[in-house]
């Protein structure tokens, strides 16, 4: 017996199925940019629309405080409707008359997708009223948002111990997957850690170090850290109040006999836009109006030096502004790297995250990694053998 109910356990004929989803993609000028997390989702939304249920897909976009246009779902919907070939529904708002009612005109095998579950503030409070407003919406809760599932929120935990849930296929197969690839991983283990979530992902770093041998700090995270040691950043993307931290989970590393890479050298500029005039310096050389949009050639030189010595390797964050060129450069020199030793053997990668994914794919090479999930925080909440109140709401 599985660990969770699944879809397999369900009877979904007629009911209303409210599925948390992942649909916080990267988007461009109101476009998805990479679809992985829409596809990803595919297999739940049919087996459910193949049973006869009625799909009400709940998400969440960007971190809005309140209500905020610019953060709707709707093109996201859209988007959906094309990979999934058929028509997906939208309503302007996740709970009250203009849910119910959107459901209401839902047939049988239908999809629809409500509005950004954060433009409500008892969502991330997971406070009981919003619980419950969800919950009169929908007869059956699944939950196929694995990167979603560290956060203790109300579609995404409360939702769980109110209705009758079950796991996504999705859900299902990353679990197994991640399981199965990181369970006992071939030492050493190689992370890289970058992006542009400094305080998100700060803290769990302070773990991560005592589960792997090298810890490769890239991207906007890197950028706290040379903080943190006396450096200057200029206007890089930095958390400065989180230098005290950064250089605790430095403490950390040393003691648990974790190697802390951080880059060498650097490219900035001074605007931060598609190939904006830029300059390679070495990370003590940035200037007071300049930022760091990427590591520079030097750093690649020493990670690709690290990954000789390395079995496995868990990544999440780009080293850069990688949707902007040149500003890719080192994101894709390492993937690359790290694809071609997939495919040679001598590594096994596995990655995650919606824009490192993204990465990936702008890079070629996300089918030459051993595993691409599609969780960032979550994959490290996961790795730092941290339990996800999301997986964990789950359970049978
Ligand atoms: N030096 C930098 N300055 C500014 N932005 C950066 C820098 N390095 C990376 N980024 C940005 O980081 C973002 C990705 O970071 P993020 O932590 O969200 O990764 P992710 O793969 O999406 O993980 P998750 O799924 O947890 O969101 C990209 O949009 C990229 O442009
Ligand atoms: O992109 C992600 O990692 C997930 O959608 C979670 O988003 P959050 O970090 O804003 O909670």
């Amino acid at each position: 017996m599985t660990a969770f109910r699944t879809l397999d356990d369900a009877d979904l004929a007629d009911k209303r199925v409210l599925v948390r989803v992942d649909l916080n993609v990267p988007m461009e000028s109101g476009r998805v940019t990479d679809e992985t997390r829409l596809k990803a989702i595919l297999p739940t939304i049919r087996t459910i629309t193949d049973k006869g249920g009625k799909v009400v897909l709940l998400a969440h976009f960007g971190r809005p405080k309140g209500r905020d246009e610019s953060q709707s779902l709707a093109p996201v919907a859209k988007a959906l409707e094309g990979q999934l070939g058929r028509k997906v529904a939208f309503a302007s708002d996740c709970v009250g008359e203009e849910a119910s009612s959107a459901i209401s005109r839902l047939a049988a095998g239908e999809v629809l997708v409500l509005e950004n579950t954060r433009f409500h503030a008892g969502e991330e409070k997971n406070a009981a009223d919003f619980v419950d407003a969800l919950a009169s919406l929908g007869d059956i809760y699944v939950n196929d948002a694995f990167s979603a599932a560290h956060r203790a929120h109300a579609s995404t935990e409360g939702l769980a111990r109110k209705l009758p849930a079950y796991a996504g296929r999705s859900m299902e197969s990353e679990l197994a997957a991640l399981t199965k690839a990181l369970e006992a991983p071939v030492r050493p283990v190689l992370a890289v850690v970058g992006g542009s979530k400094v305080s998100s992902k700060l803290e769990l770093l302070g773990n991560l170090v005592r589960k792997v041998d090298i810890l490769v700090i890239a991207g906007g995270m890197a950028n706290t850290f040379l903080a943190a040691l006396g450096k200057k950043v200029g206007k890089s993307l930095c958390e400065h109040d989180l230098a005290d931290t950064a250089r605790e989970i430095l403490e950390k590393a040393k003691a648990a006999g974790c190697e802390i890479v951080l880059p060498v050298d650097a490219v900035v500029a001074k605007e931060f836009k598609a190939n904006a005039a830029n300059r390679v310096v070495s990370v003590d050389e940035v200037g007071d109006d300049e930022m760091i949009l990427d590591a520079g050639p030097e750093t690649v030189a020493v990670v690709a030096q690290k990954l000789d010595g390395a079995k496995t390797v868990v990544w999440n964050g780009p080293f850069g502004a990688f949707e902007m060129t040149p500003f890719d450069a080192a994101t894709v020199a390492v993937a690359r790297d790290v694809g071609k030793r997939t495919r040679a053997g001598t590594l096994l990668s596995v990655a995650g995250g919606g824009d490192t994914v993204a990465a990936l794919n702008h890079a070629g090479v996300a089918g030459d990694f051993s595993y691409v999930s599609t969780a960032g925080g979550a994959f490290l909440e996961w790795l730092e053998g941290k339990a996800l109140p999301g997986v964990e709401a789950l359970r049978r």
